[in-house]
């Protein structure tokens, strides 16, 4: 028996540690039992291996439990948002390939247990891949497409087929769409910029808005992605007024879609497009031509209850000649496979997020992918063509970029924020966070910002902040105000955290807050359904017409019956509580949950002790959901400031690997010449 390490080694692994000659199928599924207990594993990884080893077991060698440990764990990267593992990366950090130590703020084990660090050692690189490789569990990509194998291995990547599967699809369905360059004649250059005349614009940097529109008027994909009030809805709008005005002069308006993936963050774009298109400069007739109503994803492909497939996909797809999609960070690789496999080769596609936001909670993080190296100043940037065609339509000379690749040329990032002043704390604390910088973040939480504020999350202060963000809500339900009134002002006051579980979690949060409006008066009860209850729905019920992340309020009518209340399009959806199997109350939510959403008023807590979920993408995400008043609630303590600044100096790296598979074969810019599809002015 090898020497355990104790409790208190398990983050100084001691790797001189014999490791035992041959991973035993009893071994194995010992240390995968012990990993769940400590939440280093999910139970549906466990499952998964023994899936494998049942499987495995009917071929001739008896199987192979080192197969079965790299399925656990490709199972597990999955739910925590990777494409695949990395072979070469788990063997050089083992553990990374757990949730370890804890993230939930579960305690550090009490049991000696067995590491991934001791059921690896010894292998390397070639012999993993060899023994992967000679599993009937495993297909290589060469022949994966014609085979069943639950896993794909390809070079160093183990994959889940499923993902496998999503991720070829969505790299060739781009890669289609990365070719070919639309004609757009120089004439385009007047109206474009028409649309932009008279804009705030500093003198001394381009306009990345113009630059965004004049890219996508040229292809079937693009990508604009920028912060909060960055102009990304602006810039779609009069794309689309430019885009509408050509097709309605040559008697064809085009047929446009707006979606989103949640049905918060559709509600919010149909609002801005809506702001937008009231501002454009146009005839009344574009105007009219122009949509205003988004939908959420999964109602545009048309969920089915109890499947993962949709009404619309490669045999049936959406009848539309341009799609916009908001907040894209937040659509996975899954769904991001099934709308362009629904998505007619014609259509253009924008994508509109912000790439420095936390990515979706399932695997992938398509937008993240494909802006990779994009806004980093003559870093990554536009080809010579590319630069050429700016100049010519978009108004603008741009200098040649260090690293030019065909991907770049379909991402436009905007950079001036246009809601965030300069003298707006929540922008300069955005800043900091996402250059990493948390000497900087520091000197902005402890400056003269009146927008943000750093209060301890123990204290009076944080009841206080409770208080006043709940007291107009719970004013206007003592009065009986309308639903739609008590939903807009449930959107004023939110309180954030990163984690689930634990005191500085959601389930701790919660109550706690409960127990606050309740001293209060503002609710009577603290468990249950009661009226002022906020409940967030945790699954997609298409037959509902509620998916997960949809935001409601719980609310008595006339007679005392209780109803949930959601925003839907303009109006508002009631559902009864028995109704709704799958929600939780929504005092607190993490800031995964919230993404898509912002709120006049955040309250952000961070937890009391370092967290590897506490990220640099989490705290932007986190920070820029305020749209004017932050507090940020840390518990006191001398080590806190050491604490955030290795938070923000941490960085979230998901494994995918569909930026490289699009630049491995990407096409060739066709150049701009004229054809009898050409758009004209
Ligand atoms: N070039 C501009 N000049 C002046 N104001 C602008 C410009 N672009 C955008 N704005 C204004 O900034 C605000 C934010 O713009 P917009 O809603 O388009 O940004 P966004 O990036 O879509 O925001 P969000 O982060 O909320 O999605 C709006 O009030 C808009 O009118």
């Amino acid at each position: 028996m090898p020497p355990q390490p104790r409790a208190s080694d398990q983050f100084s692994l001691d790797l001189a540690a014999p490791a035992p000659p041959v991973l035993q199928r009893e071994g194995l599924f010992a240390a995968l039992a012990l990993w769940v207990e400590l939440g280093w594993l999910r139970q549906l990884d466990r499952h998964f291996a023994r899936f494998l080893a049942a499987h495995d077991a009917d071929s001739a060698t008896g199987g192979d439990p080192l197969v079965w440990l790299a399925g656990a764990l490709v199972s597990h990267q999955a739910g925590r948002g990777h494409v695949c593992l990395s072979l070469a990366r788990t063997l050089a950090a083992p553990h990374s390939a757990l949730s370890l130590p804890p993230l939930d703020g579960g305690e550090p084990p009490a049991t000696p247990v067995t590491l991934p660090e001791q059921l690896l050692a010894g292998l390397d690189l070639a012999g993993w891949r060899e023994r992967l490789a000679a599993s009937p569990l495993v297909a290589s990509a060469e022949v994966a497409a014609a085979s069943a194998t639950p896993l794909v291995l390809e070079g160093d990547q183990l994959y889940l087929r499923r993902y496998w599967q999503a991720e070829c699809g969505v790299a060739a369905r781009l890669r289609q769409r990365l070719g070919g360059s639309l004609p757009v004649s120089d004439a385009m250059a007047a109206p474009l910029a028409a649309l932009f005349a008279g804009h705030a614009q500093a003198a001394d940097a381009p306009d990345w808005q113009r630059i965004a529109c004049a890219l996508a008027l040229r292809q079937r994909l693009t990508i604009i992605s920028g912060g909060p009030g960055t102009g990304k809805t602006t810039t779609v709008t009069r794309l689309l007024a430019l885009l509408q005005q050509q097709a309605l002069a040559t008697g064809a308006a085009l047929r446009i879609r707006l979606a989103a993936p949640t049905g918060k963050a559709a509600a919010r774009l149909s609002e801005s497009i809506a702001g937008a298109v009231a501002k454009l400069p146009v005839a009344e007739g574009v105007r009219a031509a122009i949509p205003q109503e988004a939908q959420t994803l999964h109602r545009l492909l048309g969920a089915r209850p109890d499947t993962r497939h949709f009404r619309h996909d490669a045999e049936t797809p959406l009848s539309l000649d341009l799609l916009v999609v908001d907040e894209a960070s937040m659509v996975d690789l899954e769904m991001m496979a099934a709308l362009l496999a629904a998505l007619p080769p014609q259509a253009r596609l924008i994508l509109l997020g912000d790439k420095d936001q936390l990515a979706s909670v399932e695997a992938g993080s398509v937008l993240g992918d494909l802006c990779v190296g994009a806004g980093v100043d003559r870093e990554v940037g536009y080809t010579e063509a590319t630069r050429a065609y700016l100049a010519r339509v978009g108004g603008e000379s741009l200098p040649p970029a260090a690293i030019a690749n065909p991907l770049a040329d379909h991402v436009a990032m905007l950079r001036r924020s246009f809601r965030f002043h300069a003298d707006s704390g929540i922008g300069a604390l955005a800043r900091a966070a996402n250059a990493g910088d948390g000497d900087a973040f520091l000197r902005c939480l402890g400056g003269e910002y009146a927008d943000i504020e750093r209060i301890g999350s123990e204290g009076a202060a944080f009841e206080r902040r409770v208080v006043e963000g709940y007291r107009a809500l719970f004013a206007a339900l003592a009065r009986g105000a309308p639903a739609a009134e008590l939903l807009a002002l449930q959107g004023r006051f939110q309180v954030l955290c990163a984690l689930r579980r634990g005191e500085w979690g959601v389930e701790g949060l919660n109550a706690r807050i409960a127990q606050i409006l309740r001293q209060q008066g503002f609710i009577t009860r603290t468990d249950g359904w009661y009226a002022g209850r906020p409940v967030m729905v945790t699954h997609n019920d298409p037959q509902l017409g509620l998916y997960n992340g949809d935001l409601g309020l719980t609310l008595a009518d006339a007679d005392g019956r209780l109803r949930v209340c959601f925003v839907q399009g303009d109006g508002v959806r009631q559902v009864l509580p028995s109704r709704l199997d799958a929600a939780a109350t929504a005092f607190a939510m993490t800031v995964h949950k919230s993404q898509g959403s912002e709120f006049e008023h955040v309250l952000f807590v961070l937890p009391a002790r370092a967290n590897p979920i506490v990220t640099r993408e989490l705290i932007y995400t986190g920070i820029t959901r305020a749209r004017s008043r932050l507090s940020l609630a840390l518990a006191g303590g001398p080590g806190q400031s050491r604490t955030l600044r290795e938070a923000i100096a941490r960085r979230v790296v998901r494994e995918s690997a569909i930026a490289e598979r699009l630049l491995r074969h990407a096409p060739a810019h066709h150049g701009d010449e004229g054809t009898p599809e050409m758009l004209r002015p």
